[in-house]
């Protein structure tokens, strides 16, 4: 028996919901460079759940149970108001809540297909209403509820700030929830498969997932590319404070990626997004410096920006504080998460790989006493 590191390119399952075949993204046979340009976050959601894009009716009526399930019980907003706000970080707050929803759903462990069909929509709009809520709870503002005349990526906007967001954020923000929507069997997709496979519930499956997203080597990366760039502070700086990392053998949050070889399709996406928004906001810098830090990791190590590098100074361009990058990331893939949890439910067999023992053979107790 021998063990593949990581489970470097393994195949652990079958599925329908996206692929990346010889660096193309698609979901659900769609390419995202068509999904990115023409479709709305909703209408990805309900590809990646029901297999197809919804006709006018589907959609309106998809889009409406959206809205209508975005409330949050009192109880987990009173809870957050409980939290030491300098000290409770929102994908902390995030994983705590979503696990806190399923006390109050009476169908939590209801495992019919219908049940996990209306609980994958609560759960899709209620992540909206919890990291827009905590977001203001810390700040000691009350949340926001939905208004029913905004998309999904609108409100996410409306209820952060309680303004009506410009029609640029919002295209810019429907792009990004479509680009971090599904990838596949990612290290958090994977999670929340492992963990639905022993017939756990949604509400297990997703709490998992956003526990895995947290890491810095997955989705938390976003977040400290902007504490990068922040750090580097002038384009002037970018080569000698990115020389320091490389020669202290540090990773550059941002870069590299365990399947892509030839670059991360959605970079591109959000690399103009970044130039077009920092352009409105006036604060080029962001993008020249990213451009720059882009330069000398190629340069330096070969490696390519993957999907957290340009998000970071998009989200930052569309005013949002830097610790909501990841919550936000979680936001979009839930979508996918719930795609790959139903997808595993319908076919389930337990996720139960083997180690290779490495540890030392035949050994014998020893009494405390003797120890
Ligand atoms: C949404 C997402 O999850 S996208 C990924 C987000 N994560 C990041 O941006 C964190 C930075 N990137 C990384 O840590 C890695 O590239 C990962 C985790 C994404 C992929 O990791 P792996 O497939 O395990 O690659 P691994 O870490 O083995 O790297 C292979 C080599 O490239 C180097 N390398 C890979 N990424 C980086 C990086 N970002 N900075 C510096 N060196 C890197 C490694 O040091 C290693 O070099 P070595 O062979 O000389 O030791
Ligand atoms: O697929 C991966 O390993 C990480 C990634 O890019 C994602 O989850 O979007």
């Amino acid at each position: 028996m021998s063990s593949t590191r990581g489970l470097e390119g393994v195949v652990a399952t079958t599925s329908s919901v996206s692929s990346i075949v010889d660096d193309v993204l698609k979901y659900q046979g769609y390419h995202i460079d068509d999904l990115t340009e023409h479709a709305s976050f909703e209408e990805v959601i309900y590809l990646l759940w029901y297999g197809e894009l919804p006709n006018k009716e589907e959609y309106n009526n998809f889009r409406q149970s959206l809205m209508d399930n975005m409330s949050v019980p009192d109880e987990v907003f009173d809870y957050m108001k409980q939290y030491s706000v300098d000290k409770v970080r929102p994908m902390a707050a995030l994983r705590t809540a979503v696990s806190q929803l399923s006390l109050y759903d009476s169908e939590a462990d209801d495992m019919s297909e219908e049940a996990n069909q209306r609980k994958a929509v609560r759960l899709q709009s209620q992540i909206l209403s919890l990291v827009t809520g905590f977001a203001r709870i810390r700040k000691g503002k009350d949340p926001i509820k939905p208004d029913p005349a905004l998309s999904f990526s609108a409100n996410f906007m409306y209820m952060l700030n309680g303004e009506e967001p410009d029609e640029t954020s919002i295209k810019a923000f429907n792009k990004a929830m479509i680009l971090h929507a599904d990838h596949e069997l990612n290290a958090s997709t994977f999670t929340a498969r492992v963990c639905v496979a022993t017939l756990s519930d949604m509400y297990s499956g997703v709490t998992a997932a956003i526990g895995a997203l947290k890491g810095p080597l997955h989705g938390g990366a976003n977040e400290r590319v902007m504490e990068m760039l922040t750090e580097i502070g002038t384009p002037e700086n970018v080569d000698s404070h990115v020389q320091k990392l490389l020669d202290n053998k540090e990773k550059i949050m941002g870069f590299g990626h365990r399947v892509y070889k030839t670059g991360d399709p959605r970079a591109k996406h959000l690399r103009e997004m970044s130039r077009q928004l920092t352009e409105v906001t006036g604060e080029s810098k962001w993008y020249d410096m990213s451009m720059k830090v882009e330069e000398k990791i190629e340069n330096e190590k070969g490696l390519l920006p993957n999907v957290d590098f340009f998000s970071a100074s998009v989200y930052h361009s569309l005013g949002i504080d830097h610790d909501l990058f990841t919550p936000i990331f979680a936001v979009s893939r839930t979508s996918g998460w719930i795609a790959h949890i139903l997808e595993q439910y319908e076919n389930n067999r337990l996720i139960r790989p083997r180690a290779e023992y490495v540890g030392p053979e035949n050994k014998k107790y020893v009494s405390l006493e003797e120890r």
